[in-house]
């Protein structure tokens, strides 16, 4: 069971009509096959589905229920059938659009489903043959990747499937926190506002929110990371043939050029992909099934049209979003839940970093020793000063300090104090009690707690 965030028990979002409301109420009618986008302002937004069917990235509205909507939320509500919709707020855009990529998404859902069809019909003993799908969805930063993905997870939920989530992206933390990877089953199409139960996930700490270009990033710990939940995922899958068969869907970073093109190529490979759908870019799409049609043969390449409600993210919009996913861990969607603060003595616990190497120069090396820094060295880190104040652990399931690359976390912590004179150190927690495991990994992901 996973030590996971309060986002395990999410707050009841659901409101029925007696609510009072803002007094801007606005009827919006959707032909067919349209949407109405739209970005919450800085106050929350009420909606609802007055008449038809319609759907917030594959996953159904229910009739007349007022759902509420997050400040700066952007989405779409979407019809096959026609609808109206009834919005109770000012919010900062909202639009109607009839073209959009939605046919072309639902025929590769209808093709992953085929498939998922025939894996679990196989009576084969072929490993291969009871396989379903395995989707990883690439593209530019901004294109809908995320997007696409709750869609064909959420309608594959929908049809009975449990289908494994993939996240790749450190960048969001969709599923727990940034600078983590982790992988969950869907069992029901994905809320549009509340997050994922957390009580099923695997998750591993790369704690940074970058695999390149920053200091402390670190390619070689990201793939070993990506690897290991892999493997993982490979071996439940073994003993699962229903999830085996629902196959899973991988979300990757926006990160195309250079490393980032590697990093895909390795995951393509790692998680053995069978479908690669590629958003928005041209140049992406030819280079993938040029290198895949040589390499691998049994890979399709498909190209799909970036959805012109796509909204492009600012970086403060994004560093702030990271922000909102920590305090969310912590202290749930709408602040309803409060974390625990523990107070532990710094030989109770024992922190560790991955990766870095020696920091004194060559001459002052011993003769022989290695310049070049392990990227997977596993290198105690002294408590006894104040720079893991406003740090974000993670609380590795290692039993021993070596096994901590290998090992995936059961949740996190968030250092609020240091005392060295009495050697204390206190943190948030989302549970009680004491920590599944006294040993901790800290990155460069850190937060402060009043920019919440
Ligand atoms: N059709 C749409 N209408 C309105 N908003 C949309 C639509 N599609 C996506 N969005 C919004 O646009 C933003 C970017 O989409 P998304 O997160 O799917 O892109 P991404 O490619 O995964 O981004 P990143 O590169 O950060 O991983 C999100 O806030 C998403 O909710």
């Amino acid at each position: 069971m996973a030590y996971g965030g309060p986002s395990m028990n999410p707050p009841a979002m659901m409101t029925t009509g007696a609510v009072p409301g803002s007094g801007n109420l606005k009827q919006v009618k959707l032909e067919r096959e349209s949407e109405l986008r739209i970005e919450v302002s800085e106050e929350p937004l009420r909606l609802r589905l007055v008449n038809g069917t319609a759907e917030i990235f594959g996953s159904e509205l229910p009739p007349e229920i007022w759902r509420t909507f997050p400040p700066r939320l952007k989405f779409a509500v979407f019809t096959w059938y026609g609808a109206t919709i009834e919005m109770d707020g000012v919010t900062e855009t909202d639009y109607t659009a009839d073209e959009t990529p939605m046919v072309s998404y639902i025929n590769v859902h209808a093709i992953l489903d085929a498939r998922r069809r025939l894996a679990k019909a196989s009576t084969s003993n072929e490993p291969e043959s009871s396989q379903g799908p395995r989707v990883i969805v690439v593209g530019p930063v901004d294109s809908g990747k995320s997007t696409l993905t709750k869609m064909l997870l959420s309608w594959a939920a929908k049809q009975g499937w449990k289908p494994t989530f993939v996240d790749l992206d450190v960048g969001q933390g969709s599923i727990t926190i940034p600078g983590s990877i982790a992988a969950t089953p869907i069992e029901m199409p994905l809320d549009p506002v509340e997050g994922f139960t957390l009580d099923m996930a695997l998750v591993y700490y790369y704690g940074h929110i970058t695999p390149s270009g920053s200091s402390s990033a670190n390619i070689e710990l990201y793939k070993t990371l990506v690897k290991e939940l892999a493997q993982v995922l490979e071996r439940q899958f073994v003993g699962n043939p229903e999830s085996r068969a629902a196959g899973m869907v991988i979300n990757t970073m926006g990160w195309i050029e250079g490393p980032g093109y590697e990093l895909l190529l390795h995951a393509i490979d790692t998680f053995n992909a069978s479908v690669v759908l590629v958003l928005g870019q041209e140049k992406l799409f030819s280079r993938l099934k040029d290198f895949l049609s040589r390499s691998k043969s049994n890979v399709d390449v498909v190209k799909l049209h970036k959805s012109g409600g796509v909204v492009a993210r600012a970086r403060e919009f994004r560093q702030s979003s990271r922000n909102s996913r920590i305090q969310e861990y912590f202290y749930g969607l709408s602040k309803e839940l409060s974390p625990y603060a523990n107070t532990s003595s710094f030989s109770d616990l024992q922190v560790f970093r991955i990766g870095g190497g020696p920091q004194a120069p060559m001459s002052a090396l011993p003769i022989g020793s290695d310049r070049v820094s392990n990227p997977l060295r596993v290198t105690p880190v002294n408590i006894d000063n104040r720079d893991l104040l406003h740090s974000v652990l993670a609380v590795s399931y290692a039993e021993e300090p070596d096994q901590i690359v290998s090992s995936n976390v059961s949740g996190f912590v968030y250092v609020t104090e240091v005392d060295i004179p009495r050697k204390k150190i206190t943190y948030l927690a989302p549970s009680p009690g004491t920590l599944p495991s006294k040993f901790l990994i800290a990155g460069s992901l850190s937060w402060l707690e009043s920019t919440k």
